[in-house]
């Protein structure tokens, strides 16, 4: 049997996606969304210089000597500015980002000051600038400070509204049909006989898509029959990708293939050097993406980690990839790899010397779910990889099943 190594299968996932129209939402909604647009600033921040003290805005020039006592002839407050030209002898009263007065150039913070009605005397040095933020010290009217592709953090929010930007054109949210197939399937919380399986890849799988920014369509489970998957399939209509999971295998009852093929599945792919999740298929129903993740829960999951992720990820307006994997010190040994690239559920820590550690779950059968869920990461394994001992290196990824990383 001949299977597509993982490289390859990738390559040709990234070819049959694309990037989805952008749409104007506003900047309340728009966390976790991807910029379609470069963004400019709609004002100078700060507008004017400011004060970054609570005290005395002065001429630094009046200050050489101290102490020096200075008539205060006013009051600046953030909203409400001093509207004179101050000059030598005089000083205003000032407050955290308030405006500073026309003819001042420092301020001193009030710790630094005595107060006697209006006579003020300094005992601090003051020179020109200090403590104070000039007009456009974070950014100006113009400036272009978040550019299309970004993915929105609240940082990028915050520095959004700075901006005076109240809406913003982000990429449209990907619409995910997912189906599930096989009799044995029931939805969670249902009376389950004792052949029966509850179906827990569809809710998974709809999870991930939400967490990715994308919205997920659950169509429902379609058994075994030919005429169960193609009324379960109707819902399929505008729908940006359809993923099925189970039925890909080579099983009896493994209709998905066949039945999506008379519908018109243009299968681009199927069986991949990966372990877990050696069925995984990739093709398009007319213009619509299609995957068909196995149905063993880890392979399932895994081969949506991989493709379905990346996939999310372009649709919005991301690079197609994968997170990178990163280094780490194994905490047992691994047998020599076959001809799949393995993803080896695995948790991690750190040892005395504060190097990662990845411990490998002693069983890696691809029907188990809680280690899954208990894992921090996967090991790698490269195909035919060496037999590694305790303490050697190895490649390594975190799991996330989220776009944005805060
Ligand atoms: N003779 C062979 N048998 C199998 C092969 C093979 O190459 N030759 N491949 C194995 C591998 S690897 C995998 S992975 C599975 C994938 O099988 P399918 O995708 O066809 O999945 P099903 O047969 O429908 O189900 C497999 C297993 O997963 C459970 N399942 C299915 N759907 C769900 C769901 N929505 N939620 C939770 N669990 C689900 C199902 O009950 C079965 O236990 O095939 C191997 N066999
Ligand atoms: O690939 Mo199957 O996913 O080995 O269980």
């Amino acid at each position: 049997m001949s299977l597509l190594p993982l490289d390859e299968a990738f390559a040709k996932v990234e070819a049959g996606i694309h990037t989805l129209a952008s749409e104007q939402i506003s900047v309340a909604q728009a966390v976790g969304r991807v910029l379609a647009e470069d963004v400019a600033a709609r004002l100078t921040q700060p507008p004017s210089a400011v004060s970054s003290m609570d005290g005395y805005a002065v001429l630094s020039s009046d200050i050489q000597n101290q102490p020096v006592s200075l008539t205060r002839v006013g009051e600046s407050q953030a909203g409400g500015p001093f509207e004179d030209t101050l000059v030598s002898g005089q000083c205003v009263r000032i407050f955290t980002g308030a405006p500073l007065p026309a003819g001042a150039d420092a301020v001193i913070m009030q710790e630094d000051s005595d107060v006697e009605g209006d006579q003020i005397t300094f005992k601090e040095v003051a020179f020109e600038g200090k403590f104070v933020r000039r007009a456009g010290l974070d950014f100006s009217e113009g400036d272009v400070l978040v550019k299309t592709g970004q993915l929105l953090s609240a940082r990028d929010i915050g520095l959004l509204c700075a901006m005076n930007v109240p809406w913003v054109k982000v990429y449209r949210k990907p619409r995910v049909a997912i189906l599930a197939t096989g009799d044995e399937l029931v939805m969670p919380g249902e009376a389950v006989r004792q052949s029966q399986i509850i179906s827990s890849n569809s809710l998974m799988v709809a999870a991930m898509v939400t967490a990715m920014g994308g919205e997920a369509i659950n169509l429902g489970i379609a058994g075994d029959t030919e005429e169960s998957l193609r009324a379960t399939l109707a819902g399929l209509d505008g729908a940006d990708i359809l993923v099925t999971s189970g039925g890909v295998s080579v099983g009896e009852y493994d209709l998905v293939r066949n039945v999506l093929g008379e519908e018109g599945l243009d299968i681009d792919f199927w069986r991949i050097a990966i372990k877990p999740g050696k069925p995984f298929m990739f093709g398009k129903i007319g213009d619509t993406p299609a995957m068909g993740l196995p149905g063993n829960p880890v392979s399932s999951y895994v081969t949506a980690f991989i493709f379905l992720r990346a996939a999310l990820r372009k649709m919005q307006g991301l690079p197609f990839e994968q997170d990178k994997p990163i280094r780490a010190i194994l905490g047992a040994d691994v047998p020599k790899n076959g001809i799949r690239q393995e993803y080896m559920r695995a948790v991690f820590s750190r040892d005395d010397a504060g190097r990662l550690v990845a411990t490998p779950y002693d069983k890696q059968d691809s029907s188990m779910l809680a280690n899954l869920a208990h894992c921090e990461g996967f090991i790698i394994r490269a195909v035919h990889g060496e037999a590694l001992k305790a303490g050697d290196e190895t490649d390594v990824i975190y799991v996330n099943d989220s776009l944005l990383s805060v």
